[in-house]
């Protein structure tokens, strides 16, 4: 390839880059610049080819430029600079607007360093920042609502649950959480370690329902090698792991007696062996367990025993199953589908009303794991910006709604957020003055502005209403 060909070629190659290229002459003009370049800013080549780099009014190039006092126009020129820089900055294009862009300045020297100009490559952000900026706003949101570490509800069961949970934190006593199926006890047990003293030693787990007699017990106490078949090393159980920790046994109710008994003796002496072995070991591990059965009647049948049930029902937490506080079912959700858009990519912004008040009729047998559910399938469903009623599972949008549902004015006092419905109150009020609004909330101005863009508020509409 001769040197006119090869020119060509490079020439071919920079002009597919999707990157923005352009190269700065050592006085900062612009000397050469890729299609790229070309699109992102709006420029053509001839127009940006010999003028300053300046022209791209670059945020992060305001703080590098420096005064003609200075041996260099620019810092990135300075014997000590790195030779790369990288930054994010915000470039203006030339009809004006701003565009966010990833910067990569590299700076060429001769072989007597003397600066030869500098490549710069531009990347275009602009997706991305909208992505931050959307996951700013979800978390602020998230921040402000009913949340707990993760759980999350403002019903006054709830509220009394977060309160015992910040309770057990000051104690290492045993903690029980009884609820049905899917009502939240494992995200309270890993709240109550998250919370606890103990947040930074181990949250060990053992669901005990999933497993036979021997595997429990080996993955409880651990095993000594040969201890039986397949026992080909010495392995510690997950009492061992905890040490220091909490220790979070699932379906305590399915336990087998035999390993209840072992588990008792655990529990009050604080030591036990390995399967196989006679050393004694000691663990330091608070417990906390649950249970969707009933311990009480569990006893009664004799599958259950007294004096363990004793041990670890020191702190019982109930969780009530969702039926009984549908005021939680819209602040769950707004999480569920916050989270989903930022999953799926998806932007639904809610529920039809219809649609909202089916989903308070209905009665959650599977609690809060089944309205999980039903927003996934609904996402799945729909393709617009909101769920409808024929959007979810027919067994919710067949249920019976009875005009006098005392769920009706559930909706209407509940589906709102607390803080628009004041907003809005304040705002008619104020018939629209909005700073007049602020002081009867005691927020300020802005704060005002920003929760009507939250909340889609148009003053007219608000007004007409
Ligand atoms: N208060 C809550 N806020 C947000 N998500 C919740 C809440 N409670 C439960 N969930 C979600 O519901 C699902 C079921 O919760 P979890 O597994 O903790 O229930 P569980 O009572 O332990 O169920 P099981 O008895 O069947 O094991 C999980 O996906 C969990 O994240």
């Amino acid at each position: 390839m001769d040197e006119h060909e090869m020119n060509t070629f490079w020439k071919k190659i920079v002009n597919t880059i999707n990157d923005g290229l352009m190269f700065i002459g050592p006085e900062g003009s612009i000397l050469m610049v890729n299609k790229a370049f070309e699109t992102l800013t709006g420029y053509t080549s001839k127009e940006a080819i010999g003028m300053s780099c300046s022209m791209l009014g670059c945020d992060a190039c305001e703080q590098t430029l420096q005064t003609s006092k200075q041996s260099v126009w620019c810092k990135l020129f300075e014997e000590d600079q790195q030779d790369m820089k990288k930054c994010r900055c915000l470039i203006k294009c030339k009809d004006g607007s701003f565009l966010p862009v990833l910067k990569n300045a590299s700076v060429l020297w001769d072989e007597n360093r003397l600066v030869m100009g500098v490549v710069e490559t531009l990347t275009d952000i602009s997706e991305l920042t909208k992505l931050d900026e959307k996951i700013h706003i979800f978390s602020r949101q998230y921040d402000s609502e009913s949340d707990f570490l993760g759980l999350v509800g403002k019903s006054p069961q709830m509220q009394f649950i977060f309160d015992m949970i910040r309770k057990t934190a000051e104690s290492t006593a045993p903690v029980i959480i009884l609820g049905e199926s899917g009502t939240g006890k494992e995200l309270v047990a890993n709240a109550i370690h998250l919370s606890g003293t103990r947040k930074s030693g181990p949250f060990i787990q053992l669901n005990c329902a999933a497993l036979n007699e021997a595997v429990l017990e080996s993955e409880l106490f651990g095993h000594a090698k040969g201890s039986f078949t397949g026992a080909y090393n010495n392995r510690i159980g997950r009492f061992e792991a905890a040490n220091h920790g909490d220790f979070f046994l699932d379906e305590i109710g399915d336990i087998p007696l035999p390993i209840q008994t072992k588990l008792l003796r655990v529990l009050e002496s604080g030591k036990f062996e390995r399967v196989g072995d006679i050393l004694p070991i000691k663990a330091d591990v608070r417990i906390i367990t649950a249970t969707n059965k009933n311990l009480e009647e569990l006893i009664e049948q004799k599958k259950f025993r007294q004096d363990l049930f004793f041990r670890i029902n020191v702190i019982p937490i109930h969780l009530p199953p969702l039926r009984e506080r549908k005021e939680d079912i819209p602040v769950l959700l707004n999480c569920f589908i916050r989270n989903l858009n930022i999953k799926t990519g998806k932007t639904i912004h809610g529920l039809s009303h219809e649609a909202m008040e089916n989903i308070m009729d209905y009665h959650w047998p599977g609690n809060i794991r089944e309205l999980k559910n039903l927003m996934e399938y609904a996402f799945v469903i729909t393709e617009g910006s909101s769920i409808q009623l024929e959007h979810l599972p027919k067994k919710i949008s067949a249920s019976q709604n009875t005009p006098s549902s005392p769920v009706k004015e559930l909706i209407k006092n509940q589906a709102l957020p607390n803080e628009k419905k004041q907003l809005i109150e304040a705002l008619k009020q104020t018939k629209g003055n909005q700073t007049k609004a602020a002081k009867l909330l005691k927020i300020n101005r802005v704060t005002v502005w920003n929760r009507m863009r939250k909340y889609g508020l148009d003053l007219k509409k608000v007004l007409s209403v």
